[in-house]
């Protein structure tokens, strides 16, 4: 069953239309990231399903329940936005327990699920400890619990993770979807890092210009981003024009395999930097090594070939040739993508 299902929303500021006949469904207990550049319509498309954005067309569905004229307070969803926004003047458990107090929850009722509430988002025993005093990591934990509170039939994140640093959002985000998959919780989160998006969601959404570009499981979208301006938000910028004939396509770079069954014809291809093998020159497409980058488990090659856009490669530790070098490139079919 869908727990949220959007019907042709659309909202328009002036003559734009920040969301354009957007149609989505999330079903009880999925995560869904919707992704996409600044400005893409994401925290809109929150709002509008929180009841703060009034669509100008279109409608929302919770748990089948057309939320037309239904106010914020009554749609049973919890939000935690970007900036957290926690009251300064009370502390962890004034915050926590602001919600349930909201919906007259007794005092031993509500000092009982605050404390569990804490213990699930590691803070035990945080309750008397002032919010002003606590780390970026811990504030967003208490903006969670927050969240949480309230039991929402749909929890939506605006940025969760948006002010940490690295290696705690990493972290974060592996407890995030542990505990999402405990309570069993609907969730839907906007987020402009595809890292994030990627390690936390069941499905991605990447949207453009207010409409969805591309839905699917992270390793669908990964594997086979849908178009051209998805795989470049992906980071992958190996892509050129090419025209296909039976298995192969001729582009600038030289012949690239592309899978059986391809229409032939002009397109564009994408090569995953993977599928990118480096090996003697005179062996495939001649290549300038142009810099190498170290990213923790291999290292990002760039290469200029003779013609057309630059290429990057990976490469093993220890395996990447020097600046300067002189190499020759081959395609692995595996990592082709014809772009539509
Ligand atoms: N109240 C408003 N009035 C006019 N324009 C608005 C309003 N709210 C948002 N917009 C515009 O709508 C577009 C989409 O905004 P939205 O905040 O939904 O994008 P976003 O994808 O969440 O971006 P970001 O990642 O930067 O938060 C932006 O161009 C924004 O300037």
């Amino acid at each position: 069953m869908s727990m949220l299902r959007l019907d042709g929303v659309t909202v328009r500021f002036g003559e734009r239309a920040v969301l354009d006949a957007v149609d989505l469904d999330v079903a009880e207990h999925e995560t869904v990231c919707v992704l996409g550049p600044s400005g893409s319509g994401k925290s809109t498309l929150l709002r509008v399903v929180a009841g703060l954005q009034r669509p100008d067309a279109g409608r929302v569905f919770l748990a089948g329940e057309d939320q037309g004229g239904v106010p914020v307070h009554k749609r049973g969803v919890g939000l935690m936005f970007q900036d957290h926004q926690l009251f300064p003047q009370r502390d962890v458990a004034g915050n926590v327990g602001f919600g349930l107090r909201m919906r007259r929850a007794g005092r031993a009722e509500t000092e009982r699920r605050v404390a569990a509430l804490l213990d699930l988002v590691g803070l035990p025993n945080a309750q008397r400890r002032a919010v002003a005093a606590l780390s970026g990591g811990e504030q967003q934990r208490v903006a969670l619990a927050r969240a949480l509170a309230p039991e929402p039939r749909l929890l939506m994140l605006d940025e969760p993770l948006g002010q940490l640093d690295r290696g705690l959002r990493e972290r974060l985000v592996a407890e995030l979807r542990e505990l999402f998959r405990r309570l069993g919780t609907t969730v839907l989160a906007v987020t402009h890092d595809q890292g994030e998006a990627f390690a936390l969601a069941d499905r991605v959404v990447v949207m453009r210009d207010g409409r969805i570009a591309q839905s699917g499981t992270p390793l669908e979208v990964w594997q086979r981003p849908a178009s051209e301006f998805v795989a470049r938000f992906l980071g992958f910028d190996n892509i050129v024009e090419a025209t296909v004939s039976g298995e192969r396509a001729d582009t600038v770079w030289g012949r690239v395999p592309v899978p059986a069954g391809t229409p032939g014809g002009v397109c564009r291809v994408l090569v995953r930097p993977a599928g990118v093998r480096l090996g003697a020159v005179g062996e495939g497409v001649p290549c300038g090594v142009v810099s190498r980058t170290f990213r923790g488990d291999h290292v990002a090659v760039r290469l200029r070939p003779d013609a057309g856009p630059e290429l990057e490669a990976v490469c093993r530790l220890g395996e990447a040739p020097e600046p300067a070098a002189r190499v020759g490139v081959r395609f692995d079919a595996a990592e082709v993508v014809v772009l539509r």
